[in-house]
């Protein structure tokens, strides 16, 4: 069973306004801090390597994007999340377009090796890249599916990397390797807007900056954003994707109590490297 307790997750964000420390990209910054102010979120944006121990080191969690990666993006990414590792601040690791060129693997890779990473979000090929296996991907976008369901493929990659994974699409999975939950939901909308796979890292970051729980509070984050979603486009999906943008962001605002009564979050994985068993 999912802990009930979890439900109040998003008010305890609001109530303690957690201060997130993204490296994130340049495609993505505006919209992934007005997400985390909408959640309740304290965001910052801080890049330079002679600031980011000291702003990771304050922070509630801190998030490693590697979008618009650069050399000196890298150095300071490991600048920080160290800083974090030494205070008690848990890393996430978004490895966004990995496998679309060596660089950004390499990254993604060296990133893992030298820093503790707890969570690892990213869509299916860009998970089977950093542990070698294909994965379509064009660009920042996963292509078709690969062989791999997502749960086996998440289950791997969090026995391989020593850390958490989650990985969206059209379902969500989220695993230690050995536990995990599937979840629905979620609308494909968000594939017609840049960087809603960018802010999701960034809220599941702020759900685990409120609960140490990072597994729980990880599928906690996937379910509230799916049905933040589906309720965006109830109000103003048909307008299309700008309108959509807007009332997403307002979405994520407003849930006060998490969705997860509905029923969204419905499997749990008992069986390592087995899948999400109904
Ligand atoms: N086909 C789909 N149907 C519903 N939701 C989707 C679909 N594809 C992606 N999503 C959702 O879009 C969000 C971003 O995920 P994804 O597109 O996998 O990330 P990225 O943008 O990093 O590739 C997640 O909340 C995911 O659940
Ligand atoms: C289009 C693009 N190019 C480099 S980063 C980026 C944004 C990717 O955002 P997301 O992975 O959330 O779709
Ligand atoms: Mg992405």
């Amino acid at each position: 069973m999912f802990p009930s307790g979890l439900i109040q997750l998003p008010l305890r964000i609001k109530e303690q306004r957690p201060l997130i420390h993204n490296m994130t990209n340049v495609v993505v910054t505006n919209f992934t801090a007005n997400g985390l102010l909408a959640l309740g979120a304290s965001p910052v944006m801080a890049y330079a390597k002679e600031e980011v121990a000291d702003m990771a080191r304050v922070a509630q969690a801190v998030v490693l994007n590697l979008g618009t990666l650069s050399s000196e993006l890298v150095e300071a990414a490991i600048i920080a999340g160290r800083s974090a590792n030494d205070h008690g601040v848990p890393v996430f690791l978004d490895p966004v377009g990995a496998g679309a060129t060596a660089f950004r693997t390499e990254a993604a890779l060296r990133i893992l090796r030298e820093v503790r990473v707890s969570l690892v979000r990213g869509n299916a090929a860009e998970v089977a890249h950093l542990i070698g296996e294909s994965g379509a991907i064009k660009g920042v976008d996963a292509g078709e599916a690969g062989e791999s369901a997502p749960a086996d493929l998440a289950a791997r990659a969090a026995h391989r990397l020593g850390t958490l994974v989650a990985i969206t699409g059209q379902e969500d999975v989220i695993t230690d390797g050995t536990r995990g939950y599937l979840i629905r939901g979620g609308h494909p909308m968000l594939t017609q807007v840049t960087g809603t796979g960018c802010l999701l890292t960034s809220v599941i970051a702020a759900f685990g900056a409120v609960e140490p729980d990072l597994l729980s509070a990880g599928a906690a984050a996937l379910a509230y954003y799916g049905e933040a979603a589906v309720r965006a486009f109830e109000r103003a999906g048909m307008e299309g994707p700008g309108s959509f943008q807007i009332a997403f962001l307002d979405a994520l605002s407003v849930m006060e109590r998490h969705p997860l009564e509905e029923g969204t979050i419905t499997s749990l994985l008992e069986s390592a490297g087995r899948g999400f068993v109904q």
